[in-house]
């Protein structure tokens, strides 16, 4: 698979939306050699790290121009949707690639809005702003090889791509990797904090939490072995990791069974954004 700057298929990319996620994407592209000329982003209001990629010759329009774009990108709120999308067939023709990033917007509702066309559906997470992110995709009934590729292209630039078998699929992604981040940053702040309850200089606690965080996470990517060997590994007999897992409860409930339901949450929250509720 060919860097989204090499690959002759993207054509002219529309994005609608210039947040978090929307910049992200795009700093990603730009970083893999995408023609900035190509690009245009829609947003009233874009994140003002979104600057460098105007400077380079993306182009910004605050409303959608009526010139037909090869792939749409929506990075708008989900409760933004219906209102940012209105008007968005003058900036399409019969076969451009709609790709949604947005929680819980679903295939029908895209197809309900802008006509029945190649529609995928994925969810990125925020450690693509650092090249480093993972994005699940899924595709309605038109999305054939040619589009399959170009969407390929456009998300690895944010790190791997897992294209899923079910639309459902995508809510359990977003439950598990799209949220995920906030998970390990929660569990980075809670790790300091107890750091600092114990006795610690709050900055030399954040230190030590960010560190193990992130030197944990990257030894899980660059190992053989399975999450819970590398918990073992770290887990001497009668020491004291032992005692502070007994408490985290790792094998029977506890942070398992916390982790399950908070997950679910996610999930049925996907579920409410697809039927409308604020
Ligand atoms: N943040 C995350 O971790 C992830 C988010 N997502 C999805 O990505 C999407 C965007 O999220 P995120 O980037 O965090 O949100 P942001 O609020 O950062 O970005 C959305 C952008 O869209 C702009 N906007 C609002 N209305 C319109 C409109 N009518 N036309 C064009 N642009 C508009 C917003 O402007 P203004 O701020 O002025 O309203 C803002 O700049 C969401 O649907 C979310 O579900 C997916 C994966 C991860
Ligand atoms: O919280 C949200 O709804 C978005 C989708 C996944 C991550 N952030």
């Amino acid at each position: 698979m060919p860097a989204v700057g090499q690959s002759a298929s993207v054509g002219r990319l529309l994005l609608l939306g210039g947040g978090n996620m929307g910049g992200a994407m795009l700093r990603g592209w730009m970083a893999e050699g995408l023609d900035p000329a190509t690009v245009t982003v829609v947003d009233p209001r874009p994140s003002e790290t979104l600057a460098p990629a105007f400077a380079a010759g993306v182009r910004h329009e605050a409303s959608i121009p009526a010139q037909p774009h090869d792939v749409v990108i929506l990075a708008v709120k989900p409760q933004m949707m219906r209102e940012a999308i209105g008007a968005l067939t003058a900036a399409m023709a019969p076969d451009t690639l709609v790709i949604s990033i947005a929680a819980g917007i679903t295939v029908a509702f895209l197809e309900e809005h802008l006509g029945r066309r190649p529609v995928v559906r994925a969810m990125p997470n925020t450690p693509a702003l650092i090249g480093r992110g993972i994005t699940g995709a899924f595709g309605n009934a038109l999305v054939g090889g040619v589009q399959r590729a170009t969407t390929t292209a456009l998300l690895k630039a944010s790190g791997p791509v897992e294209w899923v078998h079910s639309e459902a699929e995508i809510d359990m992604v977003t439950a598990v990797s799209g949220s995920g981040p906030a998970y390990v940053f929660l569990m980075a702040e809670a790790l300091a904090e107890a750091g600092v309850a114990l006795g610690l200089e709050p900055a030399l606690a954040m230190r030590l939490a960010r560190h193990t965080m992130a030197g944990a996470g990257e030894l899980m990517i660059r190992s053989d072995d399975e999450p819970a060997q590398l918990r073992r590994n770290v887990t001497s007999p009668k020491g004291t990791t032992e005692a502070a897992l007994k408490v985290l409860s790792v094998d029977d409930g506890g942070l398992k069974e916390l982790m399950r339901h908070a997950v679910d949450a996610a999930r049925r929250r996907a579920g409410e954004l697809a039927r409308g509720e604020a």
